[in-house]
């Protein structure tokens, strides 16, 4: 039980509404207790709550980090791909093509694709962040990274890439790729985020679980077609900046056009609102 209470001069001990007398009176304080030597018990650092306030400092650290990066978009792609495989030279000439048209460049600061956006986006001037994953084999950032965040928890470093980022641009990759690409679509798809360009670079490599959503999930009903649009398959690194930077545009536009719109039918709720309350609105209580 806390002790943070009030010591009550002959009548015992007081901590809000709570009244301890006699056995109930804590015989040390918070403070002595937090300034006391280090206890041989450190169950508590492997406990939930205390986990709790590490997953908290993960995003206050993160959101600190990359609060003031400006524009970006998220770069995603195989770790294992080699520099010398021509996917590489594509992720480079996306994080080129982003700083090109404005934009900080986000990846996972890992080796392969990462490494290749990241030194694209390095070269050419720009800002170039890693948000690393602490994984049981060492790691370490990719060397083109300028900016780097280590994470504990792999859902507290995808909410940055979502939370920076204006678009997701995907060249071919494993499991982490998927996992990234999917989780984009499903908080598009169930409304969670607003909309936001999601871009898949290399169509040889991509087009076979386009063909599988569409004949498959789309004709078993696990999809709508709708859900399709939200995905464009492009191979030119050029065109995949360019739709980011155009259908982000489009869907700014349209969120901007919603939010005017619905402030103008509540305003104009309001005032009919206002209008029949004159007329047939209940009496106020000095008309009563
Ligand atoms: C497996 C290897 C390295 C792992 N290192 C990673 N560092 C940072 N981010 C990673 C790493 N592995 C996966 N990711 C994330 O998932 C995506 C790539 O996963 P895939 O399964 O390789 O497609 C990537 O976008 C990262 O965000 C080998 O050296």
């Amino acid at each position: 039980m806390s002790d943070d209470g009030v010591p009550v001069p002959g009548n015992g001990y007081r901590k809000g509404p709570v009244l301890l007398r006699r056995g109930q009176v804590p015989t040390t304080t918070t403070d002595q207790r937090l300034l006391a030597g280090p206890s041989k018990d450190t169950d508590w650092l492997h406990g939930d709550p205390w986990r709790v306030m590490r997953i908290q400092s993960e995003f206050v650290e993160g959101f600190g980090a990359l609060a003031e990066i400006g524009k970006a978009v998220s770069v995603f792609g195989s770790a294992r791909t080699s520099p010398d495989h021509p996917d590489y030279a594509l992720a480079v000439a996306v994080g080129r093509g982003l700083v090109e048209a404005g934009y900080a460049v986000i990846t996972g600061g890992g080796p392969g694709i990462m490494a290749g956006a990241n030194q694209g986006a390095s070269q050419a001037g720009g800002l170039s962040v890693g948000l690393g994953i602490e994984l049981p084999f060492e790691q370490g950032f990719n060397p083109w990274v300028d900016l780097a965040v280590n994470f504990r928890y792999f859902f507290a470093r995808k909410t940055m890439f979502v939370k920076y980022a204006e678009g997701f641009i995907v060249l071919p990759g494993g499991f982490g790729t998927f996992d990234e690409l999917f989780e984009a679509l499903t908080l598009v798809q169930t409304h969670k985020v607003t909309e936001f360009p999601v871009v898949l670079v290399g169509s040889e490599y991509w087009q076979g679980l386009l063909d599988w959503l569409r004949q498959a999930c789309i004709q078993r009903g696990m999809i709508s077609p709708a859900d399709l649009d939200l995905i464009t398959l492009v191979d030119d690194p050029d065109e995949a900046v360019a739709h980011v930077v155009e259908r982000g545009a489009q869907l700014r536009a349209a969120e901007e056009a919603a939010v005017r719109e619905a402030a103008a039918a509540e305003a104009q709720a309001a005032a009919e609102t206002g209008t029949r309350g004159t007329v047939r609105g209940p009496r106020t209580p000095s008309g009563a």
